[in-house]
């Protein structure tokens, strides 16, 4: 196994993790997974060539972590969407080999006066990653005030597809969605067979399965999602004008991915009592 840091795009603080089973880079830079490459397979995750690398700024790609909110400010009080944790330096904490081979890094980040004057209530973020044969994550926060806090989250994870067109997500059917592409956020609808994106999507499903999968007809393969701590899953892909608006993607780049995020959104709102700790779980395989 190693584990190399090193200074990646834009100066940023990067870990490179290589074992028997796969590659990974991870940015310790917004806790974020850029990278999971098994042995012998093409990338699981795609990250945008147009992402930006700076203190700020989200690079798009990747594992972006949304936390204490998942989309606008839950308050209106003009509270950047997604949260803060996906724009500033985090922390290593630790690393480990484990006997099977697999490697873990936990990055993570405590709440200080600069937090606390966005959010005021005192915490601990852990993002345990390990990149073995499959790639496991576990969001951990750790009420560590002495009041109740909620919270909503994501896992805004970005999967490499081949193309768009021969791309389905599986494990939906039947469920119920919040539609935020429709007009006026569309109400509840449901979910008819599996999902094929023809144009833009944005949804919120409610009462999710333990298993997702994404099946790639392009590149012929399957990747299986399955997570724990959830109720709730976005899928979403902006389509050709949206990402043709984005400057941190190239125009055709939505043909190349599709988010399907292990969320706590809409009313799958999280209560973290003083002292308790919460763990959202997605595990990542071929
Ligand atoms: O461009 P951002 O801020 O990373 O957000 C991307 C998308 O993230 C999704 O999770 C939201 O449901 C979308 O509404 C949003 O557009």
């Amino acid at each position: 196994m190693t584990i190399t840091r090193v200074t990646g795009n834009g100066g940023l603080p990067m870990i490179n993790v290589s074992n028997d089973h796969a590659d990974a880079v991870i940015s310790v830079y917004a806790g974020q997974v850029l990278s999971f490459t098994p042995k012998g397979a093409a990338d699981v995750l795609f990250v945008s060539d147009n992402a930006y690398y700076a203190e700020g700024k989200a690079i798009k790609g990747g594992v972006p972590i949304c936390w204490p909110w998942f989309g606008a400010d839950p308050e209106g009080k003009g509270r950047p969407a997604h949260g803060f944790m996906r724009n500033r330096m985090w922390s290593e904490w630790e690393t480990r080999e484990n006997a099977d081979g697999s490697t873990t890094v936990v990055l993570g980040l405590e709440s200080s006066p600069e937090t606390l004057a966005i959010w005021p209530h005192a915490f601990r973020l852990a993002m345990e990653i390990t990149v073995g044969k499959t790639l496991q994550l576990a969001l951990v926060t750790r009420n560590t005030g002495d009041a109740v806090f909620t919270i909503t989250q994501a896992m805004h994870t970005y999967f490499a597809v081949g193309d768009i067109a021969q791309t389905t997500v599986t494990g939906l059917e039947g469920t119920q969605y919040l539609d935020k592409a429709a007009d006026g956020n569309g109400g509840t609808k449901q979910q008819d067979g599996a999902i094929s994106i023809n144009s833009e999507v944005d949804r919120v499903y409610f009462g999710i399965p333990a298993e997702l999968a994404i099946v790639d007809g392009a590149l012929k393969r399957t990747i299986r999602i399955t997570s724990s701590g959830n109720k709730t899953a976005v899928v979403w892909n902006p389509w050709a004008k949206i990402a043709a608006g984005m400057a941190d993607l190239q125009d055709d780049d939505y043909t190349r991915f599709v988010c399907v995020e292990t969320t706590n959104a809409a009313d799958d709102v999280v209560e973290v009592a003083a002292g308790a700790e919460f763990r959202l779980v997605a595990e990542y395989s071929l």
